[in-house]
């Protein structure tokens, strides 16, 4: 399978760095971008202010705003947020044929359906053959050539290894898995704990605190997770405890910046205004929250950040819920 020509939807943060990788891979790659703007921009400027600044693109990589220049591509990848990922996949149906494979970069479960990415997509793009790639990525990072590793799933052994051969390289280092449901479960539920953590940060509860979060919260990662199917060692690999580390730390992460926001007092809607970068725990806490509760799965973690989000409640409560829960054996 050769994989040469890719194609990139989403020219956010992530798009724009995985069409740098991939070019630097030996690749070629062009972006889609939603907004127009965004695609002449990058056309004019070989750069993307508003969501990359700072990283000059190589004039190899092309822009435009219109889906169907990405017809003759070999490969997509899917870098578009997860609430909008049914509309763009929609929208790929006449262009897109059933053989060529689509890679999803989004890190969420959609609100309005309860889907998985891949479960999504098994329903727009039916006979589409699908992977997953997520892990421990700040764009930026990536961006700028720094080492970062990551993990791409697939059913298929073959389509699995055929991307990694494609986008891998020394500073890019990709690991393939056959646990499709385990990456992509690790990568949406780490944003609902990182802005568990950043709420921490932002309450000043110090370092012990937001270890603690760190390691109840990949309990409840597998509490959730393993039972849909993903192997506990998939959760405790780079596209779950990899990423629940990167992003409950490091300081580039939008997830964990709104929860320090939070923390410091800030309102939902005073930290979402003017600002046009995804925070994808979001949408992800009301919907795990009640998928959770669906099941009979204890996570309090997650069911505290959708009361903070999304139920009116007062972080201080939130707080004093979680601090207030019986003793109990660790496993
Ligand atoms: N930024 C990162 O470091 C990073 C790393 C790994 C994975 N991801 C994941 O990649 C996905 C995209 O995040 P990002 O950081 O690139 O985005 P971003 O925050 O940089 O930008 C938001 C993007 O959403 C697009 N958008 C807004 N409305 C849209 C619509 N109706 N239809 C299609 N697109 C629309 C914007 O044009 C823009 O491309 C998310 O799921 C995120 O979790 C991000
Ligand atoms: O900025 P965040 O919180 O969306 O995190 C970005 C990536 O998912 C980190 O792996």
């Amino acid at each position: 399978m050769t994989l040469q020509r890719w194609g990139v939807l989403g020219a956010g943060a992530w798009g724009t760095a995985l069409a740098v990788a991939a070019l630097r891979a030996g690749r070629e790659a062009r972006l889609w971008a939603h907004r127009p703007e965004i695609a002449a921009l990058i056309a004019a400027l070989h750069e993307n202010p508003d969501y990359l600044p700072g990283i000059t693109l190589d004039s190899r990589i092309g822009a435009s705003a219109d889906l169907a220049s990405m017809r003759d591509c070999d490969a997509l990848l899917l870098a578009v947020p997860a609430q909008h990922l049914r509309e763009v996949s929609e929208r790929l149906v006449p262009i897109w044929p059933q053989g060529r494979p689509v890679v999803i970069c989004a890190k969420g479960i959609e609100q309005s359906s309860g889907l998985t990415m891949t479960a999504l997509l098994a329903r727009t793009l039916p006979g589409v053959p699908v992977a997953v790639l997520s892990g421990p990525t700040f764009a930026g990072e990536v961006a700028a050539d720094l080492p970062t590793a990551a993990t791409v799933a697939a059913t298929d052994a073959a389509l699995g290894q055929a991307i990694v051969e494609a986008l891998a390289a020394p500073r890019f280092r990709l690991y393939w898995s056959g646990d499709v449901t385990g990456v992509e479960l690790g990568g949406a539920i780490k944003n609902v704990l990182a802005i568990a953590c950043g709420i921490v940060i932002g309450r000043r509860l110090g370092d012990n605190a937001r270890a603690a979060l760190i390691a109840r919260g990949l309990a409840e990662m597998m509490r959730f997770a393993v039972p849909r199917g993903a192997k506990p060692e998939t959760l405790m690999g780079l596209s779950g405890l990899g990423d629940l580390v990167l992003t409950c730390s490091g300081r580039q992460s939008r997830n964990l910046s709104l929860g320090i926001a939070l923390g410091e007092g800030k309102s939902l809607a005073d930290y979402q205004a003017g600002r046009r970068s995804v925070a994808e725990g979001i949408w992800t806490a009301s919907v795990l929250r009640a998928q959770a509760e669906a099941a009979g799965i204890d996570m309090p973690i997650a069911t505290a950040v959708d009361d903070i989000l999304n139920r009116g409640a007062a972080i201080e409560t939130a707080i004093g819920a979680l601090l207030s829960r019986p003793f109990r054996a660790e496993g």
